[in-house]
């Protein structure tokens, strides 16, 4: 790949004018590598963009950027799981590497996805899907080889963090908390998605997926197209299962917060899985009352944090931006500068 590097962007929201914020704050130019959004798709063309929004590389139609000649990498930064969905198998039967944040399609599609790329020699990257900033899958994949994980444990969803914050610390309602999420961009475009806990159990899929964990048996609680999805079963990997029903936030009231900042403890989202001798990685997604000796006890706001404990290293915990536009995009351009690196170490 040469050191012009073409992006082709599918979604100009949040994250997508992230994206091109900092290609414009940065004039494109990383040590060498050159990158330049060459088309931008979106679904409503005369939607009001910020100036840093190039419009004449708008389309409304997601199947230009994926076939266009001039366009090395597609990013999807639109969300959804059926459509995002084609665009990604699109852009890879196209030729293109793709990076992506969505969490939703690589939980339910990922392996189907990464399986296309691999035999099409492309790259498949998706840093942003989990943790908005914080570089987690990239530990997980280069670091933990040696180490058998026992557990992780974390707050994985920024929009469930922040509320929870907001409403501990001013007795904030829930509403009035959740809309100052969506105006910061935190939010799913469904809001529903993190408050009902899904975002976090998605999060938590591929989070044992890159963990060589068989999450199927989770994904069936999932509906895709108005069925039930039955992922393939993966023997030999550990089989993930949820101990007690995934809950999200929805069913928190402000009592209970105030009850718990009373007794000087905090409600946080917490998501967990604990591999068993069983060969079983037994998972919680749900609120939980914690002490301020947790560790997770002091990440607030948007941040989000997970504690990966290993057999020899003991318990590491990165924390840092879970949601957001700015955080986001840098995992994403991340992805996207370790795919030209990797493609010119290739040759
Ligand atoms: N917000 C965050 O903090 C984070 C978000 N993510 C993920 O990033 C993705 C995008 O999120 P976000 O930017 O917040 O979402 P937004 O709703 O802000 O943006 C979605 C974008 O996709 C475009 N779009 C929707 N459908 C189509 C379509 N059929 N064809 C072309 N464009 C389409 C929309 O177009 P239009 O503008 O015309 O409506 C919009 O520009 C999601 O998968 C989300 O889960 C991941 C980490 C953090
Ligand atoms: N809605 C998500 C966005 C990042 O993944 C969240 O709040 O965590």
């Amino acid at each position: 790949m040469a050191n012009q590097v073409r992006l082709g962007i599918v979604g100009c929201g949040v994250i997508g004018s992230g994206v091109l914020r900092v290609l414009a704050d940065r004039k494109g130019a990383w040590e060498g590598v050159q990158l330049a959004a060459t088309h931008i798709a979106v679904r409503h063309l005369e939607r009001p963009r910020p100036e840093y929004v190039p419009r004449h590389l708008l389309t409304d139609d997601w199947r230009i950027v994926c076939e266009a000649d001039d366009v090395d990498i597609v990013i999807e930064v639109m969300g959804g799981i059926d459509v995002a969905h084609d665009v990604v198998r699109h852009a890879l039967e196209n030729g293109k590497s793709v990076v992506t944040a969505n969490k939703a399609l690589m939980a339910l599609y990922g392996e189907e996805l990464r399986d296309l790329a691999s035999k099409r020699g492309l790259f498949l990257r998706h840093e942003a899907s989990v943790l908005g900033g914080i570089p987690v899958l990239h530990t997980l994949h280069t670091y933990f080889e040696l180490n058998r994980v026992q557990s992780l444990r974390g707050i994985v969803n920024g929009t469930c963090n922040y509320i929870l914050t907001r409403m501990w610390e001013t007795g904030a309602p829930f509403a009035e908390a959740l809309q100052e999420a969506q105006a910061l961009g935190y939010a799913e475009p469904d809001p529903a998605a993190d408050v009902e806990g899904f975002d976090a159990y998605y999060k938590l899929q591929i989070l044992l997926q890159a963990l060589r964990v068989d999450t199927h048996l989770l994904q069936t609680e999932f509906v895709a197209d108005g069925q039930p999805f039955v992922g393939a079963a993966n023997s030999g990997k550990p089989l993930a299962t949820l101990t007690k029903p995934r809950r999200g936030i929805d069913s928190v009231d402000a009592a209970q917060i105030e009850a718990a900042r009373r007794a000087g403890a905090k409600v946080k989202h917490v998501a967990s899985a604990v591999w068993g001798e069983d060969g079983i990685v037994h998972c919680t997604v749900g609120p939980q009352v914690l002490q301020p000796d947790d560790p997770l006890y002091f990440v607030d706001g948007v941040n989000n944090a997970i504690a990966i404990t290993g057999d020899v290293v003991g318990t590491i915990t990165l924390i840092g931006p879970g949601a957001g536009a700015l955080p986001t995009a840098s995992a994403v351009l991340e992805d996207v500068l370790q795919i030209v690196r990797e493609s010119a170490d290739k040759g």
